[in-house]
């Protein structure tokens, strides 16, 4: 069940001012020019839901301009909210597709669009955007429900060969934004970077103060830019995304003892296709007892099959390194050493579609 907020006012960083007049959802911030003057109905925001409504006129029109809309750009807008944003994309761009799953948002979102006249361009979808299919978008402009970042975030990277777009302009949560723009190294570099650096450019656009929503979150804000590759490595997805998982398990160990995990060793047996071994993924021999725990005596599967890994790892000089020192190229390197050597990482026993597998795991 949603929890609405008890108090819109509890943090001591709100800008109380602009506070009062955005609880009618769609006032505008500062300085008015009175376009946004009419009443709104009062509404409860709901934190679950991510309802943390930008109101800086200055930080809206920022991002508008920093998204580089045409006049002949479809914009897809992921929770449109009371439609800050939106008019001002209805303003630049010939449509508007806006996924919003408040039905109340979509009421709000409604009115002030037909109020402007400009609900010939406006094509709202009411429904969670996760679950529904986009239409047809070349562009994407968002101040997205940070809870649902990680999967729409895959959701559209990796949808982008389906649904091809110029760029994503996204605000996003700040420590979300930092992980996505770090660097091979750097503290923040984990496997959310990695998977997105495969398939897009990620670009700083600026912060944004907690104060410029209401309510007012408890974090800071960062707007960012995508730009879809359009070359993406000749790479199984699935694949992919299974051995960066296993390899930022524990990030900052080296690969050589990653891959000595007697564990891990296991899974990785069960799924591949190594030559003279009788653990081929039948499930016959495995080389260890079912907890993994006891050696199995009866042959030497699984010490060939360590042996098989660590010499892929040295081949390519993995042994000594970490994964959140390696880049994009070079983890790719390593997988394809991997599959060569008939290592695979992906169970394709497991019935998943490509979202879905992203969703689960893109963090
Ligand atoms: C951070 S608010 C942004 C509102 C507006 N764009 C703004 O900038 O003021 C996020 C919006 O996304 C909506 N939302 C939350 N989860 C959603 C989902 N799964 N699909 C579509 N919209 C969602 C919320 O209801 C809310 O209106």
């Amino acid at each position: 069940m949603l929890q609405p907020r008890k108090t819109l006012t509890n943090n001591p960083n709100c800008n109380l001012k602009n506070f009062r007049r955005l609880l009618r959802t769609g006032s505008s911030y500062g300085k008015n020019n009175g376009e946004d003057d009419e009443e709104e109905p009062n509404i409860r925001l709901y934190k679950s839901r991510g309802q943390h409504l930008l109101t800086n006129p200055r930080i809206l029109d920022s991002i508008v301009r920093t998204s580089e809309i045409k006049p002949d750009d479809t914009v897809l807008e992921i929770g449109p909210g009371t439609g800050n944003l939106t008019l001002k994309l209805l303003e630049v761009a010939k449509k508007v597709v806006a996924v919003e799953v408040d039905k109340r948002m979509v009421e709000i979102l409604h009115k002030r669009v037909t109020e402007r006249g400009l609900q010939h361009r406006l094509n709202v979808i009411s429904g969670d955007a996760l679950k529904t299919e986009f239409p047809e978008f070349n562009l994407v402009v968002a101040n997205i429900p940070y809870n649902i970042s990680s999967p729409l975030l895959a959701k559209l990277v990796f949808g982008a060969k389906a649904n091809p777009f110029r760029s994503a302009t996204l605000l996003l949560q700040k420590e979300f934004a930092r992980r996505l723009l770090a660097k091979p190294g750097e503290t923040e570099y984990n496997r959310l970077a990695v998977n997105v650096k495969l398939m897009a450019e990620v670009e700083f656009i600026m912060d944004v103060s907690k104060r410029d929503f209401v309510p007012c979150p408890k974090v800071d804000s960062s707007v960012v830019k995508i730009y879809p590759k359009s070359k993406i490595p000749d790479v199984n997805l699935k694949e992919w995304w299974a051995f960066t998982r296993t390899c930022f398990s524990k990030k900052n160990k080296t690969l050589g003892a990653t891959f000595k995990q007697k564990k891990k060793l296991i899974e990785l047996m069960k799924l591949s296709k190594v030559e003279g071994l009788c653990g081929d993924g039948n499930g016959k021999c495995l080389g260890y007892d079912n907890n993994g725990d006891e050696e199995c005596t009866s042959d030497m599967s699984s010490e060939l099959f360590k042996g098989k890994v660590i010499s892929v790892i040295e081949s390519g000089g993995f042994s000594d390194k970490r994964p959140s020192k390696l880049s994009n190229d070079e983890l790719l390197q390593l997988l394809s050493l991997f599959n060569e050597a008939g290592i695979y990482f992906h169970d394709h026993k497991r019935s998943s579609n490509a979202y879905d597998a992203a969703c689960d795991d893109l963090l």
